[in-house]
């Protein structure tokens, strides 16, 4: 194929394609958790005494008894038979993003050579998947390569069904031989408990006797692109990198607004069914679909649930995506910034905590002063936003995040924190030492007589804003939408820990003066006000004022991966993991060095995509193009016509701008002499990343001047519009 060969073949396969078949929607009750070993289930086929061990693992997390595995072994392996699986796998979260599984047969020979079904207590709860690949920053040599695998109770097994056959999944820890984490789910549910021992004391404090386990708990807003396969194959950018490392503008984007919310299309709506059809069997509570901003752009939202469920959760939803997206002819892209020139897609985390005795710790109140628990939550998380601001900036540091936060579409790098003009003003009281009133929940009259009037939400949204108060949860809005949401839940449980600690302690020294409680709330609340309140910002996140302001504010600007990811090595971080008992130095260390490392590669795989697709497919098209101009200027110039060559010097200039920009990139990725990965990574980001962004300039404006039938890859037009 030449040319824009390629490109026409997939416009005919689009316009032509068959469309999947309509499936009549099912009752929702009739798909909820049928691919989950729910409670419920166990309750059916346990021993009652197996099941009341189980149970009160799952709910209040005290450890497995062992003497029972056997028991739940035998009666999950009956159950996933049951619905077709031969192969169980212990699911684990590597430090790479993605989901990694190793499947093993339900299997064991005897000696006279039949084979039984089999799956003992000690498969269930252990496993050793080796994974020695895996990125692990130095914690283990390839010669100590054990890596084990522990199931993680708290998070049902399920059955993930592909079109080959249904796999029992088992989700689990994973970690070394020697005990450290390898994955992102162990410090996850380690920051949990140091955040729910916090929390007890302080609630106690508060006076309170009856105490649930305190949990975190998520929602995770998913936003992505579908593209047509056809296009995306002829995409080696897309295929590889996830996004396109050229392409000019369409001249319709995004500016009219009317993608936003718009119609759902017919053949997106089909995908997104049967994508909630599958989600649904997995007890997954899908809960919100709509069209995003950007043309081609979708979202889906679940609603919240316990963090360590969510977090497994929202890995299987990224899965779904992607895998579903295949069957339907799509390629769904979870990268933060596929298409430059329009909205990127973030993964917007809802964050909140609480219990089942006091609730949701982060819900005002009818009157948010009169709630004195509300305000120390809060007050906690305002002295650790501000105290470590710089650590919620590195756990959404990817390459690919670089290309969103910043670009006025998702929150700047700056980190603050948005109240809302309520809650903002009861903190500003309480920082003048005179806490009086509460503006309260307000009501909004909306000017229209028939419509009732509504009570005013006291966190109105703030887009601008990476943490902004929601009414009762925190939203971290800079969470990149191809990131596993662990890392920053990791990061919010712990400094929430490590703030309720510090009030904790500043409480008691307080009551231990004699003075009442309420005073004690109000002099550490003032404190925690007067040294942290500037992390507060209710103004617009995306404006110069407000980075000039942020800089007199103290508040760090770390604008790029390269910049961010350091903050991992600073003592103060490496102290709040350590003695949360979250991150020992050495894994901390080892996450430093696994982020930086891919932050270097994926940019590199992109440099390398750049030199390749310009040499093979840009400059063959631009040359093909120039031979045809200067043919043509010959021509009539031999008939005695003026031919302005305005057009071949443009052109040519640009590509000799191209290939030098090219050449300078190919010296580039040769250079491997760094003193440190830190200098390797501002190399990175400095100067192959402007490289790589003067060679696409170059490529755009060809795009623009190159004939449309010579021109060799699927447009912005073409893979935005066209479904
Ligand atoms: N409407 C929205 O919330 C847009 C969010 C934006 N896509 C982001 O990257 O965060």
């Amino acid at each position: 194929m030449s040319g824009n060969e390629s490109r026409i073949q997939a416009i005919y396969q689009i316009t032509n394609r068959e469309p999947m078949p309509k499936k009549a929607p099912k009752r929702l009750e009739e798909m909820w958790a049928t691919d989950v070993f729910t409670l419920s289930k166990m309750q059916e086929c346990l021993p009652k005494t197996v099941f009341k061990s189980i149970k009160k693992t799952i709910q209040t997390g005290e450890p497995l008894d062992i003497t029972v595995a056997d028991a739940i072994a035998l009666a999950m392996k009956d159950w996933a038979i049951s619905k077709g699986a031969l192969y169980y796998a212990h699911v684990f979260y590597p430090l790479t993003n993605a989901t990694a599984e190793k499947h093993d047969g339900f299997i064991s020979v005897q000696s006279d050579g039949s084979a039984i079904s089999e799956f003992a207590g000690k498969l269930l709860v252990q496993g050793e998947p080796d994974g020695s690949s895996f990125p692990n920053g130095g914690i283990r040599s390839t010669f100590e390569a054990r890596g084990y695998t522990a199931w993680d109770v708290t998070s049902p097994a399920y059955i993930m069904e592909t079109d080959n056959g249904s796999t029992l999944c088992i989700p689990t820890v994973f970690v070394s031989w020697t005990g450290e984490a390898l994955d992102k789910k162990t410090p996850l549910l380690r920051s949990n408990a140091a955040m729910n021992k916090a929390a007890t004391r302080v609630l106690k404090i508060l006076g309170e006797k009856d105490i649930a386990p305190v949990n975190s708990s998520c929602g995770a807003e998913q936003e992505y692109f579908l593209v047509d396969a056809n296009f995306a194959n002829a995409r080696p950018d897309l295929l590889l990198a996830g996004r396109t490392l050229f392409g000019k503008p369409s001249a319709k984007g995004q500016q009219f607004d009317d993608h936003y919310f718009g119609a759902i299309p017919e053949r997106v709506q089909v995908f997104m069914q049967d994508v909630e059809e599958r989600l649904y069997r997995l007890g997954i509570p899908a809960k919100t679909r709509h069209n995003e901003v950007a043309p081609g752009q979708f979202e889906i939202a679940p609603y919240h649930e316990a963090a360590n469920v969510a977090t497994d959760h929202q890995q299987m939803i990224m899965t779904m995506l992607r895998f579903t997206a295949k069957k339907h002819g799509f390629v769904c892209l979870l990268h933060e910034k596929p298409f430059a020139g329009i909205n990127g897609s973030g993964k917007h985390v809802n964050w909140s905590v609480g219990n089942a005795t006091q609730g949701n710790l982060l819900d005002p109140g009818d009157t948010p002063h009169s709630n004195a628990q509300f305000l120390v939550f809060c007050g906690a998380i305002i002295r650790g936003v501000h105290t470590y601001g710089p650590l919620l900036r590195s756990v959404v540091a990817t390459a690919s995040n670089d290309h969103r936060l910043g670009a006025n579409e998702a929150p700047p790098a700056i980190i603050s924190m948005y109240l809302g003009s309520q809650l903002e003003d009861v903190f500003e009281q309480i920082r003048q030492g005179e806490l009086k009133s509460s503006t309260g929940k307000g009501l909004m009259n909306i000017g229209v007589d028939t419509l009732p009037v509504l009570p005013t939400d006291p966190g109105d949204r703030n887009r601008t804003s990476p943490f902004a108060f929601t009414g009762n949860r925190f939203e971290f809005r800079a969470v990149g939408s191809g990131q596993s949401v662990a890392g920053p839940l990791v990061a919010m449980n712990t400094i929430l820990a490590d703030s309720l600690t510090w009030i904790a302690d500043k409480l008691e020294a307080e009551l231990a003066k004699g003075v009442g409680l309420p005073a004690a709330i109000s002099t550490v609340l003032k404190e925690v006000m007067e040294l942290h309140g500037a992390v507060i910002f209710n103004g617009n996140g995306y404006s110069e004022e407000w980075h000039k302001l942020a800089v007199e504010r103290g508040l760090a600007n770390l604008r790029t991966t390269a910049d961010a990811l350091p903050v991992l090595k600073e003592s103060y971080i490496e102290e709040l993991f350590s003695k949360l008992g979250v991150l020992s130095p050495v894994e901390l260390a080892s996450r430093f060095e696994t982020y930086a490392e891919q932050y270097i590669l994926s940019i590199e795989v992109e440099a390398k995509l750049v030199v390749s697709m310009v040499k093979t497919m840009i400059y063959p098209a631009v040359t093909r193009y120039l031979a045809d101009l200067a043919n043509t200027a010959l021509s009539l110039k031999e008939i005695g016509v003026d031919y302005d060559k305005e057009p071949i010097d443009k052109i040519t200039a640009l590509s000799k701008s191209m290939m030098a920009g090219v050449s300078k990139l190919s010296e580039a990725l040769t250079k491997h002499d760094f003193a440190s990965i830190e200098d390797h990574m501002q190399f990175i980001s400095q100067t192959m990343r402007s490289l790589m962004d003067g060679i696409r300039a170059d490529v755009d404006a060809l795009e623009g001047e190159v004939a449309d039938d010579l021109w060799p890859l699927p447009t912005y037009q073409e893979m935005l519009f066209i479904k």
